[in-house]
């Protein structure tokens, strides 16, 4: 069974706690990847070689490692360096994701895509529209995700839920397809599956407890006012 077999038709749970938070610790991120494996998760995406080493020595089912920056003169922010690639594959990703955008990028997709393969891992492209998902494809990525659809200046607005579209579009490519973004309930996986998607990445309805506690605040208060 290959690793792309171990996530078919799987889900992925993105382990990414809010910056700086109360739950932004290696030891937190390593529980709550051991708590999503014991839930069926088939996989896990881990940001950071700290928090990646962590669930490594945790888990066994795959590991998708991003590392994330905020670059001053490149709005591209996952995995952007060969360096933060090296990092990755160190703390034991098996799979590297990283920014499949065409925009301005310190390291080209060409070079990020070499070194990831150089190590013995398989990449992940995080694409915000179609063309990226073809450029992605051709240059050797194995897997296209959905993942910034929404996120980039060019899709900003244009699409609020589940990107369906989007995983149609790359089913008919023929890569491995992940749903991932704003997928935040078990309807809209069902829904991301359905449009074609060989599996899900879930992280904010799962693993941002400030977020999903805030949705519920916000609903309480809404009915307190309204009734
Ligand atoms: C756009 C961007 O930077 N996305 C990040 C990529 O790793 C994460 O912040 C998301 O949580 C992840 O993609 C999962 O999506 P959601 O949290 O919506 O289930």
């Amino acid at each position: 069974m290959t690793l792309l077999d171990t996530l078919r038709g799987g889900l992925v749970v993105s382990c990414q706690p809010v910056d700086d938070g109360p739950m932004d610790d290696p030891a937190i991120v390593a529980a709550m990847a051991a708590a999503a494996v014991a839930g069926g998760a088939a996989g896990l995406r881990i940001e950071g070689a700290a928090n990646l080493a962590a669930v490594r020595a945790r888990v066994s089912v795959p590991i998708i490692g991003i590392l994330k920056r905020d670059l001053a003169d490149s709005p591209v922010r996952i995995t952007p360096y060969l360096a933060d690639v090296q990092a990755l594959a160190d703390a034991g990703a098996d799979i590297i994701a990283y920014d499949a955008t065409e925009r301005p990028r310190p390291e080209t997709t060409v070079a990020i895509l070499a070194a990831i393969h150089a190590r013995g891992a398989l990449a992940m492209a995080d694409c915000s529209k179609l063309a990226d998902g073809q450029r992605a494809l051709a240059e050797g990525a194995a897997i296209l995700g959905t993942t910034l659809s929404g996120y980039t200046d060019e899709t900003a607005g244009q699409n609020d839920d589940v990107d369906t579209a989007l995983i149609g579009a790359f089913r008919d490519l023929g890569g491995f397809v992940m749903a991932e973004g704003r997928v935040n309930t078990p309807e809209l996986a069902g829904l991301a599956m359905a449009a074609g998607a060989d599996a899900v990445t879930v992280g904010t309805a799962l693993t941002r407890l400030e977020h999903v506690t805030g949705w519920f605040h916000d609903a309480v208060a809404r009915a307190f006012e309204a009734r």
